[in-house]
This record gives C-alpha cells, structure tokens and sequence, in this order.
C-alpha cells in the first residue's frame, strides 16, 4: 500500500466504529479519542502504534495529555481518508482494547 487511493471517510467510518468525521478540521479525516487508566498506559499504546505506524510508513496525529489519546487519521499523499487510515485505525483500536482502553 505504498500509494494508496482516496475511499473517503464514509467507506472507512462503516468499518471502524467509535470512529467520527475530524468536523473541526478543514481536510477530510477522521477521529478518534482513547482514554486509558493512567498516562503509563496510554504513552504504552503510542508506543505500540508507532512501531507499527513506522512499519505501515503511515502516520498518526495525535495529541496526549495524561490518560487521554486524541487520534486524526488523513493520508497526506491522497489528500483524504485511505486504507491505510482504515488499518491504522484498526491496529489502534485493536491495542486500545487490549490496554484496557474506555471510551
Ligand atoms: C515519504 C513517506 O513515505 C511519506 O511522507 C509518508 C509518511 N507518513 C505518512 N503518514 C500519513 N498519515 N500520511 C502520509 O501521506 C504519509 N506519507
């Protein structure tokens, strides 16, 4: 997936929910944001994704305080929402859960 294609947040946000439209952001993105017990977890999660965000050569904007992870997920080379935000999106999640992440 080195040149992904746009599907547009619609297609990606039917896959992924718990995901939202980035609305306050003026590109075509998505959002979402974890919480976690405690900043320990949460800056483990990162972790997590930025090992696999470095193997996808896709990656995240995010913003940490404490426990809370906010996540805007856009391809920049696509000027939009693309597979790999879809499997971004799904690895982040599926090392949320794990780490015991609350909505
Ligand atoms: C040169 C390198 O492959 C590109 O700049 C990659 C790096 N990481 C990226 N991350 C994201 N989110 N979008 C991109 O288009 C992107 N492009």
């Amino acid at each position: 997936m080195s040149r992904p294609s746009r599907i547009g947040p619609d297609a990606a946000l039917a896959r992924l929910p718990g995901w939202a439209r980035a609305a306050k952001d003026a590109r075509e993105a998505i959002t979402r944001t974890y919480r976690f017990a405690d900043f320990n977890t949460a800056f483990g999660f990162m972790t997590r994704v930025a090992i696999k965000a470095e193997q996808l050569d896709h990656h995240p904007e995010w913003f940490n305080v404490y426990n809370r992870v906010e996540v805007v997920l856009t391809t920049h080379d696509a000027d939009g929402v693309t597979e790999l935000d879809v499997a971004l999106a799904s690895f982040m999640d599926a090392a949320a859960q794990a780490a015991g992440a609350q909505d």
